[in-house]
This record gives structure tokens, C-alpha cells and sequence, in this order.
């Protein structure tokens, strides 16, 4: 944690990404300062190519910038080694895809530790209860991927990204694949894991009644952030994106 402000999970200053050269060239993020407070749960909105994907893989150490700065906690992720940045990423970060990415043949158990179990560390089994009781999986910890339903194999891939208890979740239209009831189920347990275990969740979204799920819903245009709603309901979510 920075010691002069403790309250900041996560933090993007002057952000900038460019892809490419010459006439290739796109900036893809221009500037953009955002910061995450721990508990809280935020929604990334803004039109196709504004820069949301790489904004949450820039963050979350899975892509390099190309200038500006990074910090998960105290940690500034600027000039750390492959090595550091890769157990940053373990230990600080968790990422959750529209694509659940579980292993068909490991049951729901295996999947979820199965970062910790590949670290060779025992996850911590008082806290994967609270995870799996808070997603509601407990009754469904012996199946595989196979046998779950979309909006299961999406919970699972949640309780896989708490499992370590990170810093800070970012989720990529974690709802993009789900019909609308598997949806509002996967948001309601994002939901959970924000307000009953304390985490501090980032989600791509497109959809005004996601975004109305959380606390705040940051709006980028062409690699900017433009605007920024509290407390959001879908009515104000969907005026704002009319503008
Ligand atoms: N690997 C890449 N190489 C070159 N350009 C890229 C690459 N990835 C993204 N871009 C470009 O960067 C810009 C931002 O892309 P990004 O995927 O972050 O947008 P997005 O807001 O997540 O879009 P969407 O809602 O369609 O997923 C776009 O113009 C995109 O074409």
C-alpha cells in the first residue's frame, strides 16, 4: 500500500498505450488516470475500440504500457522483473474472462485452486469456504465444467479469481456469454464477493442494467475517460451513453 494513501487498491496514472507504428499506429489509451478503492465495485463502459480491454490489461500486468504508471496496492509495476510482476499477478491480481477458460477435466474444487496448487501454496481453506459459500457452490464442488451450467463455470471462474484473496478483480464482460438470467446470477455473486467478503471488483461491461449493479461506472471514449457516474441506475447509465 502507499503509505501517504492507504485507500487505493489499485491506480492508473496518465495511462498511455500505443499499438503498432506508423500508419498502424493506434493509441489505445491516452492519458488515463483512474484510481480503484478497496471494497468497491466499478463498471468500465464506453464504445467498441475506447480502449476498456487494454485499460484492464495494462492494469492488471498482462500487457505493457507505453508510458505513465501502474500500482496494485503499494506496488508500482513499473520496472519490476518478469519474475516479480509474475507473482504480483498471482498473489495481488485476480482476472476473470468472457470466456470462463476452466479445465473440462478438472472438477469445480481442482479448478478453482488450481493457480495456488501450480504455486505449490495451500490456499487458505477458512477463506475458499467463505468464497464458495458467498458464490453458492458448495453443492456443486465435484462437478466439471461439463456438467454446470454457464452461469456455474462463470462462478467458478470468480471463486478461481478470489481463491488468492487478491487486491483487486478485473473481470472482462465476465456476463458477454451468458443468457440474462446466468447474467444477473454471475453479477449478483460479484455483488456478494464486494460486499460480504470485502473484494474490490473492475467490470467491462456493455450492458446499463450490469453497470446499475455497481458502485460507480467510469465512461471512456477514444482512450480517455470522459465521465464517471455514482451510484448508478440504469436510466442515467443509458442517458449518459446517448451523449
Ligand atoms: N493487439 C493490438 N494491436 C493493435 N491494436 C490493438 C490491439 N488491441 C487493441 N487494439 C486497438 O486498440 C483500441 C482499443 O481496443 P480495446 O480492445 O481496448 O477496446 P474495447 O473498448 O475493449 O473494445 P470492445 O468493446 O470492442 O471490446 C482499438 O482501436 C483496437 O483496435
Amino acid at each position: 500500500m502507499n503509505d501517504a494513501n492507504p485507500a487505493i487498491a489499485a491506480r492508473a496514472t496518465e495511462l498511455t498505450k500505443i499499438y503498432g507504428q506508423g500508419e498502424t499506429r493506434v493509441t489505445a489509451l491516452d492519458g488515463v488516470s483512474v484510481e480503484f478503492r478497496p471494497g468497491e465495485f466499478t463498471a468500465i463502459m464506453g464504445p467498441s475500440g475506447s480502449g476498456k480491454s487494454t485499460l484492464m490489461l495494462c492494469m492488471a500486468g498482462l500487457d505493457t504500457f507505453t508510458s505513465g504508471s501502474v500500482q496494485i496496492g503499494a506496488t508500482e509495476l513499473t520496472g519490476l522483473s518478469d519474475k516479480r510482476l509474475t507473482r504480483l499477478r498471482r498473489d495481488k491480481i485476480g482476472f476473470v474472462f468472457q470466456a470462463f477458460n476452466l479445465l473440462p477435466v478438472l472438477n469445480a474444487t481442482e479448478n478453482i485452486t488450481l493457480p495456488t496448487d501450480i504455486a505449490r501454496r495451500k490456499a487458505d481453506s477458512d477463506w475458499l469456504g467463505q468464497v464458495v459459500e458467498s458464490l453458492g457452490l458448495a453443492d456443486r464442488l465435484t462437478h466439471r465444467p461439463s456438467q454446470l451450467s454457464g452461469g456455474q463455470q462463470q462462478r467458478v471462474a470468480i471463486a478461481r479469481a478470489l481463491a488468492a484473496r487478491p487486491e483487486i478483480i478485473f473481470a472482462d464482460e465476465p456476463t458477454g456469454n451468458l443468457d440474462s438470467r446466468s447474467g444477473a446470477e454471475v453479477l449478483r455473486f460479484l455483488r456478494s464477493a464486494v460486499r460480504d467478503l470485502g473484494q474490490t471488483v473492475v467490470m467491462v461491461t456493455h450492458d446499463p442494467a450490469a453497470a446499475a449493479t455497481t458502485d460507480r461506472v467510469v465512461f471512456l471514449a477514444d482512450g480517455r475517460i470522459v465521465d464517471e457516474l455514482r451510484d448508478p441506475s440504469a436510466e442515467a447509465v443509458l442517458d449518459r451513453m446517448k451523449d
